[in-house]
């Protein structure tokens, strides 16, 4: 990464390098993250007035869609990227949404659970959280939990998380208000979440403290070492291979456009 300039243009500089185009150098980003069918797109279009991605046949997002909108005088860059399970998956498709995750420092990462399978989808937020603390979840498809008798307690699950927790229903539009409004908050740094750290068995939390020392000087500033740390120890070198292309430069670029197949 260039070293000169302001961080302003240093940040501008970092995001082109994923193929973004911003509207505004102040553009607030937002990367969009969550398991397959939570309806990541569904609040992309309705965010963005775009209906670039679902039209008029389902299909699963391959690529990632990049959008813009405006709330409260602000301009906002949007990245929908394609359903992940995890951060630690190896499809093409899986490693977009993980490098933009770890590497584009977006200003917040939006991820979307599905309410009537919330246990699963958390698996994917709490890995998020371990990645950064910009994280909003939102609680999608809360018309479908309401139909089949499932009550979502959104309060407990916030305290229980450390992230603001949003419920809204993306194909109605419920609650897209107040999430725009959480977006900005966390964005600009009104609102800053902190993610209840997890704790892992004492064997490996003893050896996460003795990898910090070697890991700290060759990631620090790009990811958080305690997270490189922890997919050492999972035997996933896949992360460091990231960290070496985004360090030569070479970042995953986000593909445009519609990229849909049928499901
Ligand atoms: N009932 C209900 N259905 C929804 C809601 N939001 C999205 N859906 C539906 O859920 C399905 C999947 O939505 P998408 O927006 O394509 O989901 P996605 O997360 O982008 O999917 P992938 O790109 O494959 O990961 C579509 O049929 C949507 O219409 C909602 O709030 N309520
Ligand atoms: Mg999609």
């Amino acid at each position: 990464m260039s070293s000169t300039g302001s961080p302003r243009e240093a940040h501008v500089a970092h995001i082109e390098r994923f193929g973004i185009q911003l509207q505004t150098p102040d553009d607030l980003i937002i990367g969009l993250a969550g398991n397959p069918n939570t309806g990541k797109s569904t609040v992309f279009n309705a965010l963005t007035g775009l209906n670039q991605h679902t039209g008029n046949w389902a299909g699963k997002t391959v690529g990632s869609a990049i959008g813009h909108f405006h709330h409260q005088q602000r301009s906002f860059t949007i990245v929908d990227l394609p359903g992940t399970y995890s951060l630690l998956s190896q499809s093409a498709d899986e490693q977009v949404a993980r490098d933009f995750v770890c590497f584009g420092n977006p200003h917040v990462t939006l991820v979307v659970t599905d309410a009537t399978n919330l246990e699963r989808n958390l698996n994917l937020a709490l890995q998020v959280m371990e990645v950064t603390d910009r994280v909003v979840v939102a609680v999608n498809l809360m018309d479908e939990a309401k139909r089949k008798g499932i009550r979502i307690d959104i309060d407990k699950l916030q305290a229980e998380l450390g992230v603001p927790v949003m419920p809204i229903a993306a194909r109605s539009g419920t609650g897209l208000a107040e999430l725009k409004e959480m977006l900005l908050q966390v964005a600009i740094g009104a609102v800053n979440p902190t993610p209840k750290p997890l704790t892992y068995s004492e064997e490996v939390e003893r050896t996460v403290a003795a990898l910090l020392p070697q890991v700290e000087p060759l990631v620090a500033g790009v990811l958080r070492p305690r997270w490189v740390a922890l997919r050492l120890i999972d035997g996933d070198d896949s992360v460091l291979a990231a960290l070496v292309r985004y360090t030569e430069e070479r970042p995953t670029v986000i593909q445009t456009g519609k990229v849909v197949v049928p499901s």
